[in-house]
């Protein structure tokens, strides 16, 4: 349904040509809902923006529902009032001084898919029930909380009949709880529906959570895409490993032994047991762990207790996360997060015994070493909990 080939795209920033986009290539099925993830500044509304028209690329095609409305060689280009698509802005943009109905209706009545007087009323009440909000559909939109507002603007694009609905962050200005409402109501209403939608967010569990396949763009780039439980059990990347689930990473492992079962790593002067995979005994990888799935060995004497992958390691703080726990541990792979149930008074003083279990560890290739300065820069996911900054050896 729509279709990216080699697109890139710069901007004049103080007489300088900077590049936003660099040959990004997307290939999004009929009905699908895809999301595009990424830091500020990663080049995900400009993608957004092209796909919609209202960007010109400087290089690459642009389809959509098999028509080329873009080619930069064959000087194609359809502008956006002829594509097939809805528009839906993280600011609503609707008419303040228009009611909800009134709102919905009035792009059904102009531009190149005027409607019928008969059609237009038909479809504004099948898009007022569709959204709940035929009761208020008299009211002002400028007496409406910032939820219904954003229904209202939801009601309007799909009273269009797209057969792509494109949206920039419409969530974000939202309350948690609103956001939450509303992300049910999209989930439910795309598979209802059969629209393809295309979702920009920089909101990690907003991706997960409505996408079908979801892109994650870094500088420019679409750097892996795939169902969210793919990318979040096998991330390519340290980028996307930290960027999905603030992963604990253990950098500049190496490969020192291996056999069908598994292999074994050897990191800070540690050994490690990985479970089965493509490990060739040689290699340097990075190693991750996720901080719910490490282990806090309570009696580490005890018959029970786990006797493989154990590291000792000195616990700096904890935090109380309701329910559960964040304690940081200095360890000899770096700081380690943990989440747990188990409290700070359950470990004897000064000291806790982890296990970061095979089946749990997480490989990826080595990154190039990154300057200091980058490591923090605007690709770095907003962080919910402290970094495990000195694990990054
Ligand atoms: N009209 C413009 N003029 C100049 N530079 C632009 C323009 N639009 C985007 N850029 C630049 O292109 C890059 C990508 O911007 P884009 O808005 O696509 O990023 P984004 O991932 O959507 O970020 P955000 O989440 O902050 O909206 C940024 O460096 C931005 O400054």
């Amino acid at each position: 349904m729509i279709e990216l080939e080699g697109v890139s795209k710069s901007f004049v920033q103080d007489r300088n040509r900077v590049p936003a986009l660099r040959g990004v290539s997307l290939s999004i099925g009929k009905g699908e809902f895809y999301v595009l993830l990424g830091a500020s500044g990663c080049g995900k509304t400009t993608t957004l923006r092209i796909v919609a028209g209202l960007e010109r690329p400087d290089t690459g095609t642009v389809s959509i529902d098999g028509r080329q409305v873009f080619d930069h060689t064959a000087g194609t280009w359809v502008g956006p009032e002829e594509r097939p698509q809805a528009m839906v802005f993280q600011s609503y943009a609707l008419w303040p001084h228009m009611t909800i109905r009134q709102n919905i209706a009035f792009p059904l009545r102009r531009g190149v898919r005027r409607a019928a007087k008969d059609e237009v009323a038909a479809r504004v009440d099948e898009a007022l029930e569709l959204f709940r909000l035929t009761e208020q559909a008299d009211r002002r939109v400028t007496q409406l909380s910032g939820g219904q507002q954003q229904r209202v603007a939801l009601a309007r694009a799909l009273a269009l009949r797209p057969k792509v609905l494109l949206m920039d962050e419409p969530l974000s200005n939202l309350d948690a709880g609103l956001r939450m409402d509303l992300r049910l109501e999209l989930k439910e209403l795309s598979r209802r529906t059969g629209i393809t939608c295309l979702l920009v967010t920089h909101d990690q569990e907003e991706a997960m959570m409505l996408a079908d396949r979801v892109g994650i763009m870094q500088g420019g780039g679409i750097v892996q895409e795939g169902a969210p439980d793919e990318l979040y059990n096998a991330p390519a990347s340290e980028f996307v490993a930290t960027f999905l689930d603030h992963m604990n990473l253990i950098r500049s492992a190496s490969v020192t032994a291996g056999d069908t079962d598994g292999a074994e790593i050897t990191a800070s002067g540690q050994r490690l047991r990985l479970g089965p995979g493509d490990h060739r005994v040689g290699t340097t990888l990075t190693v991750g762990i996720r901080p719910d799935d490490v282990v806090i060995v309570v009696d580490p004497l005890s018959g029970s207790a786990p006797a493989t992958n154990l590291v000792t390691g000195r616990p700096i703080d904890h935090h109380y996360l309701g329910g559960h726990f964040l304690h940081r541990v200095e360890t000899p792979f770096g700081l380690l997060n943990v989440r747990s149930p188990i409290g700070p008074d359950r470990f004897a003083s000064g000291t806790v015994c982890l296990q970061l279990p095979a089946e749990r560890l997480i490989t990826m290739a080595s990154a190039r070493p990154a300057p200091e300065s980058a490591e923090h820069g605007e690709d770095e996911p907003d962080r919910a909990v402290p970094p495990a900054g000195s694990a990054r050896q």
